[in-house]
């Protein structure tokens, strides 16, 4: 067990970049749904460093990047009914687990740990994805970005968690992949864990000082 754990009641995950590298599905859905307003295509490298502040975010930065301007608040909104419809129709079609991600949750949850949740992903989507790896019954409590009227870096959702769960902030670790998984969690006063190889901006997400880094989460259990 990592020594991050010792004492922990409550573990919040993060989903994109932390359990599943999604961002080939995220692209396409972009893609498809900027290439429907004759707009060019954006691509899987800049799709990965605008994923992380929820799907609203990630097209008013595809849409600013293709039209070289803010987008009008129609437009934005059109584009993203496109993407959400884009997105739902094949969410895992190449999404996969990162390594030593289902070794950690099984162990976890075998172990009786409670595991909860956290994303900026909407909440339609993650159920079809967990359910897609046969994890969604490891979680005894999900949250998407549009769960509450907050999203991370916001500490709400995990307070939220928190007490769902009836566990003290200071029991509870929050393991990200992004700056704003651990400024949530540090916000919360939950200790925090990230992992290097998902989405952050194109940024080292060490820079945040998370209380541990691990390279695979299977170094959890
Ligand atoms: O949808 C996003 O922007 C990011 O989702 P995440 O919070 O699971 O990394
Ligand atoms: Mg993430």
């Amino acid at each position: 067990m990592h020594p991050l754990l010792q004492g922990v009641k409550l573990v919040a995950f993060d989903l994109d970049g932390t359990l599943v590298d999604s961002v080939l599905d995220l692209a396409a859905a972009v893609d498809a749904a900027l290439v429907a307003l004759d707009l060019p295509p954006a691509g899987e490298t800049k799709v990965r460093d605008w994923v992380g502040n929820g799907s609203l975010k990630l097209i008013e930065r595809a849409l600013g990047d293709a039209l070289g301007e803010a987008p009008g608040p129609e437009r934005l909104a059109a584009v993203h009914e496109r993407f959400l419809h884009h997105y739902g129709l094949a969410p895992n079609a190449r999404t996969r687990l990162y390594p030593g991600v289902r070794e950690a949750l099984d162990g976890l949850h075998t172990a009786g740990m409670p595991l909860g949740l956290v994303t900026n992903k909407p909440q339609a989507f993650i159920a079809p994805i967990l359910e897609g790896f046969g994890l969604a019954g490891h979680f005894g409590l999900c949250l998407g970005g549009d769960a509450l009227p907050q999203k991370k870096p916001d500490p709400a959702p995990l307070l939220h968690l928190a007490r769902h769960f009836g566990v003290a902030p200071g029991d509870c670790l929050m393991v990200g992949d992004s700056r704003h998984d651990i400024e949530a969690g540090r916000r919360a006063g939950f200790r925090t864990l990230a992992v290097p190889y998902g989405y952050n901006h194109g940024e080292p997400v060490a820079a945040s000082r998370p209380d541990a880094l691990v390279e695979s989460l299977a170094e959890l259990v």
